[in-house]
């Protein structure tokens, strides 16, 4: 199959439990969730996202046309040493991201993590799952390893999540003009919720990608 990637690029995870671990980040073109484009933003399912996953235009971006073709490129986006670790991104990286391609990650090395609406099923292999739920979209994927919800999300309470068969619960701050308020909320959220831990994004604070 062909994937088709937006950007790929080497960096910091931001958020949640593996947050400062050095990974190369292949984000996915296309969302089942919005169409990316502005002027759907209002009418869309997910209306918050703060990414641009249109088309296959930025740094490191393309078509590929073989799962070995992809996993090549991002190990040669590693720089040696540690355990290699990819987070598929995207967009929805789920609907692309398939067990030929999980296996080519897994021979070169790679430890293998997703970020994912959890609207569609995880392929087997996967090494961290984090799924993110969104308001009004029908969760499907109910098991993983972090449960990253981000907040507030007033049709979206934790409380509809903290049941759920997850290692980590984090709330992640949305943002937005008002992110200084959601933060706010989030952190008495966590305080008086224990079971549940802020997730700041990290990369924005220290300004990288
Ligand atoms: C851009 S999404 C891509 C992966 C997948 N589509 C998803 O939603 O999980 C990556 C992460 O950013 C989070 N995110 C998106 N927009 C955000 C915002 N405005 N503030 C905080 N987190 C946001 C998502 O919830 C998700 O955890
Ligand atoms: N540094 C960094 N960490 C991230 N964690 C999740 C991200 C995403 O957009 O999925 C992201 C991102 O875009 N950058
Ligand atoms: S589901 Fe993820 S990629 Fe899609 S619009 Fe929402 S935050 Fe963005
Ligand atoms: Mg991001």
């Amino acid at each position: 199959m062909t994937y088709s990637v937006k950007e790929l690029f080497y960096t910091l995870q931001g958020e949640g439990a593996q947050a400062g671990r050095a990974a190369v980040f292949c984000r996915f073109a296309g969302c089942n969730l919005w169409t990316g484009r502005e002027q759907d933003r209002a009418t869309a399912v997910c209306t918050f996202c703060d990414t641009d996953f249109v088309g296959t235009d930025g740094e490191g971006g393309g078509k590929f046309a073989t799962a070995d073709d992809l996993a090549d490129t991002i190990a040669k986006a590693w720089p040696g040493g540690g355990r290699p670790y990819v987070v598929c991104t995207g967009g929805e990286p789920l609907l692309q991201l398939d067990t030929p391609l999980i296996d080519a990650l897994h021979a070169r090395g790679f430890e293998v993590a997703v970020e994912t609406n959890g609207t569609q099923p995880a392929p087997p292999g996967l090494d961290w799952i984090c799924v993110s739920p969104k308001a009004d979209a029908p969760l499907v994927l109910t098991s993983g390893h972090e449960l990253k919800l981000v907040y507030p999300q007033p049709l979206a309470q934790p409380e509809r999540f903290a049941g759920l068969d997850f290692q980590h619960f984090f709330l992640q701050p949305m943002d937005s003009v008002l992110q200084r308020d959601h933060t706010r909320a989030a952190v008495a959220y966590c305080m008086a919720h224990p079971q549940w831990r802020l997730s700041v994004q990290m990369h924005k604070v220290v300004g990288i990608a």
